[in-house]
Formats: structure tokens, sequence, C-alpha cells
């Protein structure tokens, strides 16, 4: 075995001639995890962070397995598509195998991958397609970096809360969501249910694309440039990196909700969940629902109160001492588990606006959907939700503000307010135009409260269309990033 480094070349763990591919060449691992050999001419190489997945050996072979760009296969940072491809080294002697296998092994497991997941499957959420993206897309790629995994298909809505509430969380190294946003959701809830949700709420927690609602994982994924595919979003799995992500707590007397992505009042909210009644059309009705709900747009009236993040505090009014901010103590179904962050609401610099409101929307990351980019400033962990407050806007300027939704430029027209709060607190009230009806307050998708003669009205809802409060806890959860 040679052990000579060259230049600036990174130091060389192994160094020997080995049969690559059919053909006797050098072939180097260095410190920093990279292979190197020649082949056709040419110099390969494979960074083992970035591009191997796993290998295994056969007799005297190792085979790498590895995801590498199309156009230039093996060098780090190739353009094009990534495919999966497998790599086939020999070295000359079993010790030397064995020499191979331990170094790669031993990097590997420097990188802190996932070992074992738990991973949920919604065999009925968006198209219905997660079963099947499971099978072609999840499982080969966990297969090739010899991921343990223990696959529960839910069976009904709240069971991957329920799970979530009672799996032993020390047989996995995180928990994966093969879904749209809402099992995830379900997921945080469950763990902060837990009377361990200081430790549960860690365990890093992984989104692949397969419902309707796709925000989280698109919000992941674009950051880097990716497109929002299951492939991408397993591999960044499977590649391990965290981040922090901030939980908001959503409080009503002694009722909690814990949301990571958007709560909505007024025209989101209507479009989000007054459109399924059009689900027939497939992604269509949320367009034609807008158009609708733009063409005969309501006001609401209510009041709204914030605590701006540092550099807004010029927006809304100063609330005054004596209409003081309370949180309720969580309910007894709480004792234990998490209530939500422990800061003293009273004493923080509250503001206030009062309606009619168009629109008042909440986001803790930049997509709220493949399509929809929310927020273009929020950001995973830092502490605050980004506003998106419409008071008033003309039909037309709404109706090219809509376009502009994918590109996230709605939040720079004059009709709209976009800054960053810490809490928040919505006192929702009827239309202005029909004192009778009320609003709809959407949470990451679903109903949190129903106001009187809104679609579905007669359906129970977890919380009163009255007061609600919202805080954040910054960073509280973790995610598996692509970052
Ligand atoms: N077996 C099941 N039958 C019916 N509903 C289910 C089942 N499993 C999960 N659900 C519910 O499906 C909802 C949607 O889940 P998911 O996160 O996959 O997709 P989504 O994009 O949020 O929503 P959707 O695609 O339904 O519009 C969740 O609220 C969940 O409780």
């Amino acid at each position: 075995m040679d052990q000579t480094g060259g230049g600036d070349e990174p130091t060389p763990l192994l160094s020997d001639r080995v049969l690559v591919n059919g053909t006797v060449t050098a072939v180097n691992l260095t410190v920093d995890g990279v292979i190197r050999w020649t082949e056709g001419g040419g110099h390969r190489c494979l960074a083992v962070d970035k591009e191997v997945l796993g290998f295994s050996t056969e007799g005297s072979r190792i085979k790498i397995r590895a995801v590498v760009g199309s156009e230039n296969i093996c060098c780090v940072g190739s353009r094009g598509a990534p495919v999966r491809k497998t790599f086939v080294f020999e070295p000359p002697s079993e010790d030397l195998l064995r020499l191979w296998c331990q170094k790669l092994q031993e990097f590997i497991d420097s990188l802190d991958r996932p070992k074992r997941l738990f991973i949920f499957v919604n065999p009925f959420g968006g198209k219905k397609s997660a079963s099947k993206i499971f099978l072609d897309d999840v499982k080969p790629l966990l297969e090739d970096a010899n991921v343990e995994y223990t696959l529960q298909e839910t069976k009904h809505q709240l069971h991957a809360k329920e799970v979530a509430q009672t799996l032993d969380l020390s047989k996995y190294d995180g928990i994966i969501c093969v879904s749209g946003d809402g099992i995830l959701v379900e997921v945080v809830n469950g763990l902060l249910q837990r009377e361990d949700w200081n430790t549960a709420i860690k365990i890093p927690l992984g989104v692949v694309p397969a419902g309707t609602g796709n925000g989280m994982a698109k919000s992941l994924l674009d950051s880097v440039g990716h497109p929002c595919t299951a492939f991408y979003a397993i591999l960044a799995i499977i590649r391990g990196k965290r981040c922090s992500l901030d939980v908001a707590t959503i409080s009503q007397g002694e009722t909690r909700f814990f949301s990571v992505l958007t709560i909505a009042w007024g025209l989101v909210a209507d479009i989000d969940i007054e459109s399924e009644k059009y689900r027939w059309m497939g992604s269509a009705r949320l367009d034609i629902y807008a158009l609708q709900r733009i063409l005969n747009l309501r006001k609401y009236n209510g009041r709204i109160s914030f605590v701006p993040a540092p550099g807004f505090e010029d927006y809304g009014e100063p609330r005054s001492h004596d209409e003081p901010i309370k949180v309720a103590a969580p309910a007894p179904g709480f004792q234990g588990s998490y209530g939500g962050p422990t800061v003293e609401l009273e004493n923080l610099n509250w503001r206030k606006m009062d309606g009619p409101f168009v629109s008042v929307w909440l986001h803790n990351v930049t997509w709220g959907g493949e399509n929809t980019m929310a927020a273009p400033h929020a950001k995973f962990s830092d502490g605050y939700l980004d506003l998106i407050l419409m008071r008033n806007c003309p039909k037309l300027a709404l109706l090219a503000l809509m376009t502009e939704l994918n590109k996230g430029n709605h939040v720079k027209s004059p009709h709209v307010l976009y800054f960053k709060v810490k809490a928040f607190v919505l006192e929702p009230g009827p239309r202005i135009d029909d004192a009778t009806k009320e609003g709809i307050i959407d949470v990451d998708g679903e109903v949190l409260a129903r106001g009187k003669t809104t679609y579905k009205s007669d359906q129970k809802a977890l919380m009163a269309y009255d007061k609600i409060q919202i805080s954040v806890d910054q960073g509280l959860a973790t995610l598996f990033t692509p970052i």
C-alpha cells in the first residue's frame, strides 16, 4: 500500500492499485472522504459524504452504491439530474479489502447518518400515490444506504399523532413522513403531547413529498435549488444533515395546537378550506375558487395584536397596558407535556391593528405549497413567524397579486404589509357585510376553528371561532435538511 500524498492534495488514508470496473488503476481514499482514481484516461472521484449512499462486499469485491450527476458520471458537483450508480472496486488482497471496508465505514459513521428510521406512509394523501412513491423512490435508496426501517401506513386521521405519542423513540434515528404536510403536523403534535416531549421533539423529522400540500418539503429542497421530488427528499434524509425548526403554539383557554407551517384567517383560509368542495377539479380547484373569492371579496372585522420582531416596531399602534395579554394554563391532558414557550407574554412590546381585514396569514417557512412562495424571507429557525397582511385591495390588483404568489412578489405590493412577529393574538370577527356570517381559522391546511354559517359549520373543530394566541418557540423541532 502506497501512503504518499502529493502537493496540496489531501492526505490519503488509503492508496492502492485496485481493479476498477475491470481495469487495474491507482485508487486513493483521502482524509476528506474523497475516492479518486483514473479510468478511461480521465480523473474520476466520488465524495463519500455527498455521493456515496453505502457499500457491500461480494467475494473479493466492494460494491459502492452512489448517486451521481448524470452528465459527468463521477465528479463531485457534476451537473445533470442525479442517478443511482454502483462502482465495483476489487483490492488485490483480502487484507486490503478489509482495510478499504473499514476506512469507508469509519468515514460514513463519522457523518452521523440515520441508521434506523420510522416511516409513515399516508396511502390516501394527495393523488393517493404515497405507497408507489415509497416503493419506487424511497425504498431503493434506503436499501442502497443500508438503512433499516419500520413502515407504518396511516389508517385514519390522527393515526400518525397517536403513534408518535407512544412510539419507542430510542429505536429510531428519525421519523419520516411520506405524505403531505398533514402527517408531519400530526407527528409534531404527537411528540409534544408526550411526557418526555423535551427529548422526543428533538428526534429528526423528514418529509418526502406525497400529498397535496408539500410546503415543508418544498421549503427545504428549494433552499438549495433542488426540485421538490421524493428522490431529492430521501437523499437529504439519508445524508443526515439536520436543522432546527420553530414551532408555534396556538392557545385558546386550556386547548393547545402546535403548528410548523401556516396560520390563516380571511381570504387564504377561505380559499384553502372552502375549495375542498371542488376537489374533483384536482389542483385547479384552488385557482378557480380563488377567482370566485376575489370577485366576491369578503372583509372581516376583528383585531390583531402582535409582538413585532426587531426592526418592525413601527407596525400597528401600541396596545394599552389595561388590555393585558394572558395565556391560560394548559388543560389537564397537557400536564407533564409541552404547553408552549415559557415567555412572559404580558411584559412584551404588544402592538395592535383593527380590521376590517381581507387576509391575515402567518408563515413559519417560505413555501405554503409547491406553487406558493408565501413568505420569501421566512427562516426555519429565526424564532419568528412572517405575517402577510392585507387590509384592503382593489380586485384587479388582487388578481394580479395572485399570479405573483409563486415568486413571492406579492409581499412587495403596496396593498400588503409583510413583517415578522414573535407572538400574535387574533380576535376574529364577522364579515363586514353581514354580521351573522363568520370565517374560518386554518392551521397547516386543517380547520382549527369555524365561525357561524361557514363551510361545513356543523362539523366540530378543535377551537372556537374566538380569540387565539400564538407564540413561537425558536428551533424547538429538528428536521433532516439538504443544506
Ligand atoms: N388512511 C387514512 N384515511 C383517511 N385519511 C387519512 C388516512 N391516513 C391519514 N389521513 C389523513 O390525511 C390527511 C392528509 O394527509 P397528508 O399529509 O398526506 O396530505 P395533505 O397534503 O396534508 O392533504 P391532502 O393530500 O389530503 O389534501 C391528514 O390529515 C391525515 O390525518
